[in-house]
């Protein structure tokens, strides 16, 4: 799991004066869905772009599969989905992944195994234009998933889907990763990448803000409490949760404990045994867009 599928080494492109990508140094690991995450002009394209090899960097360095970017051996082991897949839209969904397949010599046969990977088998006759969005994003990924490539670079893979479409893009991205590719995608819309994601990058204004597991991320759970008398509710609290994990929040009127989910059995015992009464107990978590919100100073 921790073999390095694209490593990049304060990677940098400049636009004139603009710093599009301010030295970017993050990890992909094999078998993993990496999340990019960062607002619209955080410079993401860009990244994906040089990992490509369709940007030259105007710094630092970046290794795809072992390989510079735009070598034959990254090119070869690399599908990508940039910028809208440019597919014929008066062709079927079948016909543009075979004119794909002729030009990089794969058999008829890569052509119907990745309509089946993207569940696209029984429309695959049908005209590429009378796709709905969902479907045209999934014959994007299919033509990513030609060759059966080591490392799939998404951009955006679920911009503009309905729930639905979410919902296949999310189950068809885990499948791919479970069956021993790396994928890389990009996104705005956080909530479902932190479903989809085993770690993150975010990135705002060019630079890279933090790299980790979505859950590390988010950080520790923590418990709000209501209760009745809340002062001697605050005291049971301090008491199982520690003086420094313990705070009032909602203008007093709630008790918030860190440590999440562990500490509500100790808590709920000791409060009884006070006789407080529990009007309501929860734990909450932060979601990724509330981190990356703080993060980013509220940029979108
Ligand atoms: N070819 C270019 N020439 C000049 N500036 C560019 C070029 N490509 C990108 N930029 C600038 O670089 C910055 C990063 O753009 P990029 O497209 O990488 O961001 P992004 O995170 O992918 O955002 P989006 O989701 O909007 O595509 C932006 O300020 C953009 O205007």
């Amino acid at each position: 799991m921790s073999e390095t599928v694209v490593g990049t080494d304060r990677l940098t492109k400049r636009y004139g004066d603009r710093l599009a990508v301010d030295s970017v140094s993050l990890t992909v690991r094999r078998g993993e869905v990496y999340g990019f995450l960062g607002p619209n002009g955080a410079g993401k394209t860009t990244t994906l772009r040089m990992l490509l090899g369709l940007v030259r960097p105007s710094g630092g360095t970046a290794t795809v599969l072992g390989a510079a970017p735009g070598s034959r051996t990254a090119v070869a082991g690399t599908g990508a989905l940039v910028e809208g897949p440019g597919f014929y839209p008066y062709l079927s969904g079948r016909d543009n992944l075979r004119v794909l397949a002729r030009y990089r010599a794969l058999p008829e046969a890569a052509v119907d195994a990745v309509l089946a990977r993207v569940d696209l088998v029984g429309r695959g006759g049908d005209a590429f234009k009378s796709y709905s969005l969902g479907m045209k994003q999934r014959l994007g990924v299919a033509a990513a998933l030609l060759g059966e490539p080591e490392l799939l670079v998404l951009d955006e893979p679920t911009n503009g889907l309905d729930p639905a479409g979410m919902a296949d893009m999310r189950e068809l991205l885990v499948d791919v990763a479970a069956g021993g590719q790396t994928v890389i995608l990009s996104s705005h819309l956080l909530a479902e990448v932190q479903e989809i994601c085993d770690r993150v990058g975010v990135i705002s204004d060019g630079r890279l803000l933090a790299e980790s597991t979505v859950r590390d991320l988010r950080g520790a759970a923590a418990v709000v409490l209501r209760a009745d008398p809340l002062d001697r509710a605050l005291a049971v609290a301090m008491r199982v949760a520690g003086d420094d994990a313990v705070a009032l929040v909602d203008d007093g009127r709630a008790v918030r404990l860190e440590g999440g989910a562990p500490v509500v059995p100790a808590l709920t015992r000791e409060l009884v045994a006070e006789d407080v009464e529990v009007r309501e107990i929860r734990t909450v978590e932060r979601s990724l867009e509330e981190v990356f919100f703080e993060m980013t100073g509220g940029t979108r």
